[in-house]
């Protein structure tokens, strides 16, 4: 008698080998194509907690931000994608075509935007290949093993700088927030955040910082440094309060975004105590920043252009009564873009500050950081200058010789295909991100863009409905790579490869945090190799190659180049738009002056020729050059003026080398930006560093010789000779006034204003006519 077969499945013995089926296969099908966007369905959050009061309910640090922002952020150009994009679907639904390109389910939602359903062919999937490390042998020996991220204060390369650093002292990796002895406000504001243990970087700076010493850390991204350093900042104002009302902590940040967002987990942080916090970042409302400010906040975040502005407009607030300084994204507020302000700022701090620098990629070369005046530091580098988060899966799509024109192609079935939400995408220029939120925008994906085109508002409005996951994908240049933290950030894509390994660390550092997994994705041409290889040198986890299938490639490229002319239309729109509000500001700029109207002028620290220098020296002049005399000077500015001409002409001529029409020529200006930013940094990296010039000694050194405002000097110095001085001044501003008011009255001039305005009026007729005109030639859009 024949025995049925059953699989049995027979008990596993204690020396059994087993097949290990948990390699990681689920996270891998998560990154290929799906034909459903992935959403959330967990029936509950395990972060959800039930509040205690109505008006915790209601609070949202969103609000507290909004009293910042003057003018709504405009959503003209969301409405001109869906209008041109619905129109082209109606048409095409009307013409009844069946094109397999076009065969996408599109789904409507109530909002009337559209979005898109893959076809079957467009699942295929992506191959994925383990990308090999390609390592010498003495390099592979000192290649570092995975274990060896576990936090480690670095001893390495210490003694040349044993005068002035300290060690950090030994510290409990398992510490806990209660062994740190904060203020119970402080706890609970902590639990309400769902901090449990302390970050690695938390542990070792915590109890220092709490002692009032100066820092200089560095932790990979996203582990927690901003409650590093705010946590024992608010320990200390609840621990040592003042008796006069000062602003005592300042921290600085280098982009708008960041400030906001550190304003923001301050304001968490001090929920439960009676901490006032103030914001002074560039393009928010200077008046209601200027409101707050004069109440002297215990803490202001702020950035180094607009803190100079206000410190010199703002009779009330001073930098002088701050007793902690932290330069948050330190590498950054400390190069050369931010030298100057930087100097300005710390100069007019009190020499007994406290002083903390953080960052993910942190300098610890000693001249770089003596223009802070770091007062015997402890250097805490819980991880390397190059190390990305222990959780980020990395991959690199390889765009191979003469293949550059399919860049755009092979972004777009990315992001339509795998990484459809909780993307973010990396461009290198403002331009770039505009263009390739229109791309996508048309291709159905509901995006945004985040770069310095936008004004202020837009952009801030661009990251909160990105944050609120009202929009998938977020393109972005730069401006967005350090310190954003935005919960959730599933990949991030670089559309190219940035110019430096910290760069790259500061992009892809955006997702994986605080534990979480993530994925980076970097398309990766010929000329990007080297620093391919750089991150796969650094890499602690193994690096992946991805391989899209070629049809899915070519498909994406008529997907392409059907919106293309959609894409050139909506910029001419907008180009036609940019000028006719140009001139609109001419002419309301002429009438203002017409009927004698006059702009607030606001001080700066430096004047019209310091400005020019200093923008001078940014262009990598020769800090060596010896002395010229007045002839020679003025000789070398008009060689100055003829080499800048021609640089122009050569410039222009090279932009034209690249034909912006196609997709290659456009990868290849992109590229061509990239190189010119290399070879700057390169150049600058070589420069010797001028350590005297920026060490501001005379504010530091014995006696406060630290200069007054002159509004402070006006109203202290009460001699006869310092009043006749002020009556003097007001007596000549009054009559210098009356000689404008007659000039601005006189017959000439009026008619001559009114001219140049009709002028610049016609100018704005011809423009709309001539937009009007298109628009009806191209088929009486309206947008
Ligand atoms: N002790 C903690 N426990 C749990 N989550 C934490 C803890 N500390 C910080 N976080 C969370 O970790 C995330 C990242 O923190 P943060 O933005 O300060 O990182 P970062 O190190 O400054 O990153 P970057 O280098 O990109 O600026 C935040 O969402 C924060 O709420």
């Amino acid at each position: 008698m024949s025995r049925p077969k059953f699989d049995c499945i027979k008990t596993i013995e204690d020396d059994d080998e087993v097949e290990d089926f948990s390699d990681g296969s689920d996270q891998e099908e998560s990154y290929q194509p799906t034909k459903k966007k992935q959403t959330h369905n967990e029936d509950f959050s395990p972060e959800f907690q039930f509040v205690s009061s109505v008006q915790e309910y209601n609070h949202d640090t969103w609000d507290d931000v909004a009293k910042f922002i003057k003018r709504k952020a405009n959503k003209k150009i969301e409405d001109k994608i869906s209008s041109v994009r619905n129109k082209r679907l109606m048409k095409e639904k009307k013409a009844g075509i069946n094109d397999d390109d076009l065969d996408n389910e599109e789904v409507n939602h109530d909002d009337g935007v559209n979005d898109y359903e893959l076809s079957d062919d467009e699942l295929k999937r992506d191959d994925i290949k383990l990308k090999e490390r390609n390592l010498k042998r003495s390099e592979k020996s000192q290649s570092k093993d995975p274990g060896s991220n576990v936090l480690k204060v670095e001893a390495e390369e210490l003694e040349s700088e044993d005068d002035f650093f300290e060690d950090a002292p030994p510290f409990d990796e398992s510490s806990t927030f209660s062994q740190m002895n904060l203020s119970r406000p402080l706890v609970k504001a902590i639990t309400s955040m769902n901090f449990i243990h302390p970050t690695p970087i938390q542990s070792a700076a915590i109890p220092v910082a709490l002692q009032g010493r100066d820092i200089c850390a560095c932790a990979a991204t996203g582990t927690g440094k901003t409650a590093a350093y705010m946590l024992p900042i608010i320990e200390r104002l609840l621990y040592r309060t003042s008796q006069q009302v000062a602003t005592r902590v300042l921290v600085l940040v280098p982009t708008r975004e960041l400030g906001v967002q550190v304003y923001q987990v301050t304001k968490q942080l001090c929920q439960f105590t009676t901490i006032e916090i103030g914001l002074s970042v560039g393009g928010l409302d200077l008046k209601a920043q200027e409101n707050v400010l004069r109440k002297n906040p215990d803490i202001v975040i702020a950035t180094p252009g607009r803190l100079i502005d206000h410190a010199k407009n703002a009779p009330s607030f001073t930098l002088a009564t701050i007793e902690v300084l932290i330069l948050d994204e330190a590498d950054r507020m400390l190069d050369e873009n931010f030298a100057e302000q930087m100097k300005e700022i710390v100069k007019q701090t009190s020499r007994t500050r406290q002083t903390m620098l953080f960052s993910a990629t942190m300098t610890d070369q000693v001249e770089d950081l003596v223009s802070i005046s770091l007062t015997k530091p402890v250097r805490i580098f819980v991880d390397t200058n190059s190390q990305v988060a222990l959780n980020l899966r990395q991959e690199f799509v390889r765009i191979r010789r003469g293949n550059e024109r399919d860049r755009e192609a092979i972004l777009a079935a990315l992001v339509c295909r795998t990484f459809r939400d909780h993307t973010i995408v990396f461009v290198t220029t403002k331009k770039l991100a505009h263009r390739i939120r229109l791309l996508l925008g048309l291709l159905g994906v509901k995006v945004g863009e985040l770069h310095g085109n936008l004004t202020q508002p837009q952009r801030l409005e661009s990251l909160r409905r990105f944050k609120e996951e009202d929009l998938d994908v977020l393109v972005a240049t730069d401006v967005a790579a350090r310190g954003l933290d935005i919960r959730g950030v599933k990949s991030v894509i670089n559309f190219m490869m940035p110019a430096t390994l910290e760069h790259y660390i500061h992009r892809v550092g955006r997702t994986a945090r605080a534990g979480r997994s993530g994925i980076s994705v970097s398309l990766a041409g010929e000329y990007e190799r080297l620093l391919v290889k750089d991150v796969i040198k650094n890499a602690t986890t193994p690096v992946k190659n991805r391989i899209i299938p070629p049809e899915i490639i070519d498909k994406y490229r008529r997907k392409c180049q059907q919106v293309e002319g959609e894409i050139k239309r909506i910029l001419q729109d907008e180009a036609d738009e940019r000028e006719i509000n140009k001139l609109e500001n001419k002419a309301n700029k002429a009438e203002k002056l017409l009927f004698g109207e006059k702009s607030e002028k606001r001080d700066w620290f430096q004047n019209k020729q310091e400005r020019e220098d200093e923008k001078k020296k940014l262009r990598l002049s020769d800090p060596k050059a010896p002395k010229l005399t007045k002839a020679e000077k003025k000789q070398k500015e008009k060689e100055e003026l003829k080499a800048k001409k021609k640089q122009e002409k050569l410039k222009k001529q090279k932009a034209n080398m690249f034909d912006e029409n196609t997709p290659e020529g456009r990868a290849q200006k992109e590229m061509h930006k990239i190189s010119l930013l290399q070879a700057r940094l390169a150049k600058k990296k070589r420069k010797p560093k001028k350590i005297a010039t920026v060490y501001d000694r005379k504010a530091h050194s014995g006696g406060d010789k630290r200069k007054m405002s002159s509004f402070d000097v006006d109203l202290t110095d009460t001699s006869k000779r310092n009043l006749k001085k002020i009556r003097h001044e007001a007596n000549s501003k009054k009559k210098m006034d009356e000689i404008l008011k007659k000039k601005m009255s006189g017959v000439n001039q009026n008619t001559r204003n009114k001219k140049s305005i009709d002028r610049i009026r016609q100018k704005i007729q011809q423009v709309k006519e001539e937009k009007d005109k298109r628009n009806k030639k191209q088929g009486k859009r309206k947008w």
